[in-house]
């Protein structure tokens, strides 16, 4: 590995562990190397607060003078809620700029580089590009579709089960199998399950990690309100819940919800729920990200509706067998294999007892 390869590095490093907490900007890192030695570094920590490079040039100082700078995203070009980063690094005096990869944004692409080429800046891209890219890949899919990024997570036994037929599923999976759920849960703005999961399940849905994590939106997708309104969804505010209804729902019956300040029904144009609607609604309200955590027949309509970018399947070394023992995908389902979604296998770990397999869809 060369010398631009190993600060990129470090510099995408930093921005892996802001994952998650950037949104809807993207994790962004940099460095500031002066002959030879880190001067500064810095990452992005959350929307509206300073920019990667700021940090970097900060600690670095009059050390930027003559610098190198490596940052893991083309530098910005506009004015957004912080003043252009491309503007920051010419006044600093950097003399050299490696770029890992360049803006999304169709609209901005290539002009943060332009400016520093104008400045007299050397300017290399292109430096561990494919690593950059995967840091963004929520933010990449968010800025050009304007949807959530969905993971459909599920939890299954040997033989394909999420539950006993008589609807018994604490637990499947293991302590460390379960403790990551909550890292990805941490990962995403929203998390969305069926009003079945949370009348069986009674769920929580939050982020209880050891050191604590943030909590994503809580989303239920419950066409005639059945949420239980004793559900911990409802009667725990420790983050928003949005139960999302068909419009032939009782409006009084609506108004008891929307009692509880961190509760929001939010009413569809029609009578049943479309997944797409869902989703348009979702990237409206600015959710980049979507963990969907089941059950069956909410996975099933994610799958039909082409609305999945990454699955995590968990599986746990037990038996559970049953005709009536439900599956993590169920409802309608597809009818020919060609129909059948496939998808790449990206990783698979193990998890106390339990694997985890990260799989994409084929585009
Ligand atoms: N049954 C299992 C799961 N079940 C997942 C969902 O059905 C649960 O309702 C949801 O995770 C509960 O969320 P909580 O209240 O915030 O803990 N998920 C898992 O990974 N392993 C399982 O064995
Ligand atoms: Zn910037």
């Amino acid at each position: 590995m060369n010398q631009d390869e190993r600060y990129m590095r470090t510099a995408i490093e930093m921005a892996q562990a802001t994952i998650g907490q950037t949104s809807p900007n993207p994790s962004v890192g940099a460095v500031v190397v002066k002959d030879g030695e880190v001067v500064g570094m810095g990452a992005h920590l959350k929307a509206g607060h300073a920019h990667a490079e700021v940090h970097a040039l900060d600690m670095a100082g009059r050390d930027a003078e003559g610098a190198t700078i490596y940052v893991t995203l083309e530098p910005c070009s506009h004015h957004g809620r912080t003043p252009p980063c491309a503007d920051r690094i010419v006044e600093a005096g950097i003399k050299r700029a490696v770029v890992a990869t360049l803006d999304p944004n169709p609209q901005v692409a290539g002009r943060g580089i332009k400016k520093l080429r104008e400045a007299g800046i050397e300017v290399v891209t292109d430096v561990l590009k494919e690593e950059a890219d995967n840091l963004n890949e929520v933010f990449y899919h968010f800025i050009s579709t304007k949807i959530p990024y969905v993971t459909l997570k599920s939890a299954m036994t040997l033989d394909g089960k999420i539950a006993t037929a008589t609807g018994e599923s604490k637990w499947i999976t293991g302590e460390e199998a379960r403790a990551d759920v909550h890292k990805d849960r941490h990962k995403h703005d929203a998390i969305l399950v069926g009003v079945n999961t949370v009348i069986k399940d009674q769920p929580r849905l939050t982020t209880r990690l050891p050191d604590g994590g943030k909590n994503p939106i809580r989303i239920v997708l419950d066409t005639h309100l059945r949420t239980p309104i004793e559900t911990p969804l409802i009667q725990d505010p420790e983050a928003p819940t949005w139960i999302i209804t068909g419009n032939q729902v009782d409006q009084v019956k609506k108004e008891a919800y929307n009692a509880y300040s961190h509760v929001e029904v939010i009413t569809m144009t029609s009578p049943t729920i479309a997944i797409e609607d869902v989703m348009h609604l979702l990237g409206e309200k600015g959710v980049t990200s979507l963990y969907v955590e089941g059950g069956a027949t909410v996975n099933d309509a994610f799958v039909r509706a082409g609305m999945v970018q990454q699955m995590i399947t968990y599986i746990a070394p037990k038996v559970i067998g049953g005709h009536d023992a439900p599956t993590p995908i169920g409802g309608q389902g597809i009818h020919s294999l060609e129909e059948a979604m496939s998808l790449k296998i990206e990783e698979v770990i193990h998890l106390g007892n339990d694997i985890k397999i990260v799989s994409k869809p084929n585009q």
